[in-house]
């Protein structure tokens, strides 16, 4: 079972039987570990990736009374469209917790100033920001984490937790946007790593991933090692 392969490996895994018990499990974790921090320092991060899978848990967190003014909430990764973007992460961020972004220190990844300068700064003020608290990452069924897709040029580099970057741009490739995400070396700085998956395709890619040697051909892989908590949902209600 991949659950307790995970576990003896040092990963956590906390399986919900609905998609709307994962959204209160996972919030209720996210909202946690942002409290402790603010107790702890006076303020929090947190990252946030986009996709289908993040909306059921995004709104259950906009309602967790949580402090949002000490809190920075930024995305893991986007694509290079403005918010209005139907595709846009930020958007959908916007839509499920508008009250936290409004209160919130919110980052965009996006600033229209083009790819490359929008990577660029991004990348500056993640060195102000690290190490984070809190980052939750998704996964395609592809085996792709962020914006971190396999065998992308320069992969290896962006997995290398000794990588100088912190964002960086994902050029366009046959139908997909052109991105904008962060690297290992900046996933790896969070203090809490999530990873919030759903319905029975997903589980046969993390089965894949676990068994595959080589990140390249499956960059999920590179973060399956603790710390890291896995919430699972087999009903994948918004899967796609
Ligand atoms: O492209 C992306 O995909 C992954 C997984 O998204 P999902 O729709 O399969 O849940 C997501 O984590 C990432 O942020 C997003 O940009």
């Amino acid at each position: 079972m991949i659950e307790q392969l995970l576990q003896d490996h040092g990963l956590g895994w906390y399986q919900a039987d609905s998609a709307r018990t994962q959204a209160v499990m996972v919030a209720e974790r996210i909202a946690g570990q942002l409290q402790q921090a603010i107790e702890e320092r006076g303020e929090a991060s947190l990252a946030l990736s986009g996709g289908r899978g993040p909306e059921l848990f995004l709104r259950q967190l906009e309602q967790s009374g949580l402090d949002w003014s000490k809190v920075t909430i930024m995305l893991v990764d986007e694509r290079w469209v403005p918010a209005e973007d139907e595709q846009s992460n930020a958007g959908l961020l916007l839509r499920c917790m508008p009250g936290a972004l409004q209160q919130a220190r919110w980052i965009p990844m996006y600033r229209g100033e083009g790819l490359q300068a929008d990577a660029d700064t991004m990348d500056r003020m993640l060195r102000a920001l690290l190490p984070l608290d809190v980052l939750v990452l998704g996964m395609g069924k592809d085996g792709h984490t962020a914006s971190l897709f396999p065998f992308l040029p320069e992969l290896a580099g962006y997995l290398d937790p000794a990588q100088e970057r912190l964002c960086v741009a994902v050029p366009p490739e046959g139908g997909r946007l052109p991105r904008l995400s962060m690297t290992a070396r900046a996933i790896d700085s969070a203090g809490t790593r999530l990873l919030v998956l759903a319905g029975e395709e997903k589980r046969r890619t993390l089965v894949s991933a676990w068994q595959e040697q080589d990140p390249l051909r499956m960059p999920i892989k590179a973060f399956l090692k603790p710390p890291m908590d896995i919430y699972y949902s087999p009903d994948g209600a918004l899967e796609n």
